[in-house]
């Protein structure tokens, strides 16, 4: 886990070995120990590097044994005893220098990295916080300012960042290993005090309460109700206020508050879970180590939409030429001049030149006769995207990809009007495009392998988290979304008001709750589809009674809320009142409470106090339920690709870890109560009949969410 060399004849170099970022597991924990005792005892060693194979130094702690009791050496002491020894020890960094990695680095009496690491202390996003002398160590060596961003955002940084900073000795284009075996020869014979930061005073600013009270208001707004940075910022006040020991006592009884905590374990779970997503199967066997993705050069995008445009940023922006297409002129040019402000203001943001380049417009679907795959991303309208996918299988090359961009409808139905089913799929991007980091890669029962290796792998290329799903109605995010914006709506007919219902939902930890978020996305699309199915308007079945569709419960508020014109911010109204159109300040709308009062006493519904525990449960817990039924239906292969779609997708709180990951810690027996007693109470709504998977899982003892895979194995999947 650790290679032991003699180098120069005079310098140690020991090398970590534990692939894939030789993380600091008991075996590499007993391998440093041991090796720094043997330099230190050797009288031919008069210097130490410390460097990682494979061009990693090293990613830090290894987190998948924060799970189980702690074994091995602990960290500590084994990083002491390279600050405490007699002689030079320099840390080589390439790669990466990571949490524990770059503690690691921070005992070594220098530091050299090479001009493309990256260092940091991403502990926070862990839930947990550097608690190998990371937030004593830090502020003594660069200030408490620069640490205490550092350590509260687990921000990585360059080498050349870290340069200016303070963090390193030296930056090198060469091999830093190389660099740091000559840096460590002449670093022989100098005192090394100054050089052990446990022995720095923390430079101290003067308005140091004032700077810790702005960081922590940072914080609470930025990540309302979440532990970790608040955390930081006490251990950092420490390190300020207190000697080093004492410090380091105080951070290790900060991480003790933090290590077992739910928000820890959540925020851990979604780390792997968001690596695991990418993990895709087929029922075919393919799967993603065994399918090759070809590679796109050109791509096309139909429709210059809100979608249409970030998909085309997303492309162009990594480098493939992009055709995109208008029906219309005056829509072509006013998506030529959106997409082009779009590239000009995300190239200045990323200090590189704008690929415009890359860009051509048409209205000519017969100018995609040579791209490598097309995306299409025109009105929701099925009848339309088939007119489109037939006329693409007409005029593109046959090896052409098609995708489509839809938020719902049926990829199969597409696939079968052109010339080759094989190589259509959905790629449903989420709005707007160009900034949303998820991609929902749709696999048809008819999409090849090298299909969703394509779509899979150009979705990574453009920087998104993508997940492959099964094709069915709302795919998976928005198939959820449906119940649990339903019961939202049954909530304001019992009682509640939209102010309250978002209160519980922005205290359970999400960024705006569901009638706030609605107004951001527009009433209005939501009403066209639901007048489009025949929930409502002039087609809706007068032998319905009223509030029931196809006997099932059904709330016509939304429907009337737009009837009003309220479409949300874009219009100034909606679940809430802005002060003109455009605006985001939301302030609760008199006119909205009448209509509820009115809408209640119409149909003899007395209104009731409704608890923020009954509005979590009810829309979380439905949420969960219908994430429960995909897995049974095998429309999304395992839990942490549904809790990946809810936290990139749909901004789940990250520290509650997503839907599916939530319910298993509140646990399954417990949420299974509550549904069966919410569906007594209502049994007119099918969506909260708890599961057979529910059921299932529950009957097996509740094993924890990694186990549930096993338990669906049985069943059928479309994936
Ligand atoms: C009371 C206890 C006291 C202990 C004190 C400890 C204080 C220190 C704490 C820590 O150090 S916590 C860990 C801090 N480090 C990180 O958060 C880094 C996490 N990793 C990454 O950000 C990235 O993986 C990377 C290092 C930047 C590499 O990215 P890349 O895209 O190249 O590869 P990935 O697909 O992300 O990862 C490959 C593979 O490696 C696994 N992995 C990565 N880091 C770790 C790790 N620190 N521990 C365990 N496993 C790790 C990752 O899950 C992938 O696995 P597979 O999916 O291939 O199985």
């Amino acid at each position: 886990m650790a290679r032991y060399e003699l180098v120069k004849r005079s310098v140690a170099l020991i090398t970590l070995t534990n692939p894939p970022v030789n993380a600091l597991s008991s075996p590499v924990r007993h391998a440093i120990a041991n090796s720094m005792e043997r330099a230190l005892s050797d009288p031919k060693v008069r210097a130490v590097v410390i460097c990682g194979e494979n061009g990693r130094f090293c990613g830090g702690a290894d987190i998948r044994e924060f799970a189980g009791p702690l074994r091995g050496p602990p960290l500590i002491p084994v990083l002491e005893a390279i600050e405490a020894g007699d002689k030079p020890v320099v840390a080589a960094i390439e790669g990466m220098a990571l949490g524990g990695g770059f503690e690691l680095a921070l005992f070594c009496h220098y530091r050299i990295a090479q001009s493309k690491a990256r260092l940091g202390l991403p502990e926070v996003t862990l839930g947990i916080l550097p608690a190998a002398g990371g937030t004593q160590r830090l502020p003594r060596l660069i200030g408490i300012p620069a640490a205490l961003e550092m350590i509260t955002t687990g921000r990585h940084i360059s080498a050349q960042e870290a340069l200016k900073l303070g963090i390193v000795d030296q930056v090198t284009d060469q091999n830093a290993c190389e660099t740091a075996l000559e840096f460590a020869l002449k670093a022989v014979g100098k005192p090394l005090s100054p050089r052990r930061v446990s022995t720095l005073t923390t430079p101290c600013p003067p308005d140091l309460d004032a700077l810790l009270e702005a960081a922590t208001m940072q914080v609470k707004k930025k990540t309302p109700g979440v532990m970790a940075p608040l955390a930081c910022i006490q251990a950092v006040r420490a390190a300020a206020t207190m000697p080093y020991s004492k410090g380091m006592k105080r951070e290790s009884e900060l991480m003790a508050t933090l290590f077992n905590s739910g928000q820890a374990r959540a925020l851990q779970y979604c780390f792997f879970a968001q690596r695991t997503a990418g993990k895709w199967t087929l029922p075919s066997g393919a799967q993603w180590n065994n399918s090759k993705p070809r590679e796109i050069r050109s791509a096309a995008v139909i429709g210059l939409g809100t979608m249409g445009r970030g998909i085309v940023v997303s492309l162009a922006r990594v480098g493939i030429s992009v055709i995109a297409v208008e029906s219309e002129k005056k829509l072509l040019e006013n998506g030529r001049q959106m997409v082009i402000g779009m590239l000009e203001r995300d190239a200045k943001r990323r200090g590189v030149s704008a690929s415009l380049n890359l860009l051509k417009f048409t209205l000519s679907l017969q100018d995609l006769k040579d791209v490598d795959l097309v995306i299409e991303a025109v009105f929701e309208d099925m009848a339309l995207k088939k007119r489109v996918f037939q006329e693409l299988s007409k005029v593109c090359r046959p090896g052409t990809l098609l995708c489509t961009n839809t938020s719902g409808l049926d990829v199969d139905a597409l696939a079968g009007v052109t010339d080759r089913p094989h190589l259509v799929a959905g790629m449903h991007f989420f709005s707007p495009a160009h900034v949303m980091k998820l991609l929902e890669v749709v696999c048809g029962p008819r999409s090849s392998s090298e299909t969703i290796a394509t779509a899979m792998s150009l979705g990574k290329k453009m920087g998104k988290v993508s997940v492959a799903v099964g094709n069915c109605p709302g795919f998976v995010g928005n198939r959820m979304l449906k119940p649990y914006l339903d019961q939202a709506t049954f909530l304001l007919e019992e009682g509640a008001t939209p102010e309250q219902i978002d209160k519980a939902l922005e205290d359970f930890g999400f960024a705006m709750g569901v009638f706030r978020m609605s107004d951001l996305a527009g009433l209005d699309v939501g009403w066209r589809v639901r007048k489009e199915s025949g929930l409502t308007g002039p087609d809706v079945d007068p032998k319905n009674p009223p509030r029931k569709r196809q006997g099932r419960r059904y709330c016509p508020i939304p429907d009337m809320v737009c009837e009003q014109g309220r479409f949300g911010q874009k219009t100034g109204r909606g679940w809430y009142k802005y002060d003109k159109p455009g605006d985001t300040n939301a302030k609760p709308d008199p006119l909205i409470q009448n209509l509820l009062e009115t809408y209640r006493s119409r149909y003899g519904i007395q209104p009731r106090n409704i608890s923020d525990q009954e509005i979590i449960e009810r829309c979380l817990f439905v949420l969960a339920n219908e994430g429960f039924r995909i897995l049974e239906d095998g429309m999304a292969a395992r839990p942490e690709d549904i809790d990946v779609i809810y936290l990139f997708g749909y901004a789940f709180p990250r520290h509650r870890g997503g839907p599916m990951f939530y319910a298993s810690m509140v646990g399954l027996e417990r949420v299974l109560e509550r549904l069966e007693h919410y569906h007594q109470a209502h049994p007119d709504v099918p969506h909260l009949e708890p599961s057979a998977l529910l059921k299932k899982l529950v009957a097996c003892g509740s094993p924890p969410v990694q186990q549930w895979r096993e338990h669906i194995k049985t069943m059928r999947s479309h994936l």
